[in-house]
């Protein structure tokens, strides 16, 4: 049954922004990498878990204010960084800053914006977050004229891309030969320093993101970038804090605190970079055991409703993100759509806390989520995930 009409979720969304948007933006909002395994599984993989909700509490009062990098925010529900967001709709990411500061979210600006992270922050309202997201070039003095000019902004931490050393096999990009429309730009490698400096094959003022796109993520991403040559160069120019985004194991979370990192961001790049990776739901628990409280750990990926923050959240996430949900209230009514988007999450989030006896973040914790161990033997009897049935038992077993 279509909704369309009135959308009272953010699935409701989905198919709104689909039928708005032309098809070769939305086949690249849409997609996963290759079969889009990870994709899907991102969102299914919420179904695993199942509440364990807690009655005759006092829940007239319910408070989603936490703390991320020691500063208050209203909600632990942020947005993640997104290429391009006038594919959606002229105003691109100006509509989704504003939206971001109305509802108190912290927004993650992409480098491929289509507005220059100088306006993109200048529309908030001064008490919300940004955070600059990375990608690393071979030559690195484009990297770092963007980390130089997100500072003088006001941005607070960076974010570090690190899954897409290339970019995945998207192959309804492939089959559309998606390239982005000619008039958009890539406003942030417009900066006439990078133009004019030794970088001139990153930036052109009159080149289109089309040219852009290709040119910077094809042969001038960096793809030697390591832990050691990445990291302590960072914080050798940067005194903001460095998150990592892209994580999905207890070694890389160990290495990034190793690195002096200051948070983590369990992700797999919404499915679109290595098809087949784990699910974030599923990554997001050795990543928290292994983090400890050495850093904060953040998580994307699949997000699609407020008991899949809540579950994220008891999971040991402090704080989550969200992409294509954005997008697709972007594309249905421009700013007005971000804040319908984050309000609908956001009021799920309230509600699923009200109904499983918690007020606070702080009270949100393991002890929320039932795993029924009987999926797992389904899982295992039915000879699909022999192995990561048999993987799962082990650990209810040392429960
Ligand atoms: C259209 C699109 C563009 C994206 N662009 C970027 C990007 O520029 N940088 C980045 O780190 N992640 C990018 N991502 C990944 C998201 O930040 C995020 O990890 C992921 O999409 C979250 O999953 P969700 O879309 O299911 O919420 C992009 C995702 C989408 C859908
Ligand atoms: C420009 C792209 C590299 C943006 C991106 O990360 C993506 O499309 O997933």
């Amino acid at each position: 049954m279509s909704h369309t009409n009135n959308p009272v979720c953010i699935k409701d969304l989905e198919p709104i922004a689909k039928s708005v948007m032309p098809s070769g933006a939305w086949g690249y909002y849409d997609s996963g990498a290759h079969d889009e395994q990870t994709k899907f599984d991102n969102m299914n993989a919420f179904d695993n878990y199942r509440l364990h909700p807690r009655m005759l509490r006092d829940v007239s009062q319910i408070n989603t204010a936490t703390t991320i990098l020691g500063r208050t925010v209203r909600t632990p529900l942020g947005i993640a960084p997104c290429a391009m967001h006038k594919l959606a709709h002229p105003e691109g990411e100006a509509a989704t800053s504003r939206a971001a500061s109305k509802h108190g979210s912290i927004m993650i600006l992409s480098t491929y914006s289509t507005t220059s992270l100088e306006k993109v922050i200048a529309e908030g309202n001064g008490d919300t977050q940004y955070w600059m997201q990375l990608y690393v070039y071979q030559d690195r003095s484009v990297s770092e004229k963007i980390i130089k000019r997100a500072e003088k902004a006001g941005f607070s931490a960076i974010v570090l891309t690190v899954d897409a050393p290339v970019l995945g096999l998207r192959l309804v990009d492939a089959r559309n030969k998606f390239k982005p429309p000619p008039h958009l730009h890539l406003e942030n490698f417009m900066d006439p320093e990078v133009v004019n400096g030794a970088s001139g094959y990153v930036a052109d003022q009159a080149k289109s993101a089309s040219e852009t796109f290709g040119a910077t993520f094809g042969a001038n991403g960096d793809q030697s970038l390591s832990w050691e040559n990445g990291i302590s160069w960072l914080k050798s120019i940067t005194k903001l804090p460095i998150i990592v985004k892209g994580i999905l194991t207890a070694e890389d979370t160990k290495l990034a605190i190793a690195h002096g990192c200051a948070a983590v961001i369990v992700s797999n790049h919404g499915g679109r970079q290595l098809d087949g990776a784990l699910s974030t739901i599923d990554a997001l628990p050795q990543v928290v055991d292994a983090a400890g409280d050495a850093i904060e750990v953040y998580m994307d990926g699949g997000i699609r409703r407020g008991s899949d923050i809540f579950k994220a959240l008891a999971l040991g996430a402090r704080a989550v993100f969200v992409a294509r949900p954005i997008l697709w209230g972007l594309a249905y009514q421009g700013e007005k759509g971000v804040h319908y988007a984050l309000e609908l999450l956001q009021k799920e989030l309230e509600l699923t806390m009200t109904l499983a006896g918690t007020t606070c973040i702080e009270e949100i914790d393991e002890s929320y989520v039932y795993q029924p161990v009987s999926r797992w033997v389904r899982y295992a009897s039915r000879g699909k995930s022999a192995a990561g049935a048999d993987q799962k038992l082990r650990l209810v077993a040392k429960l």
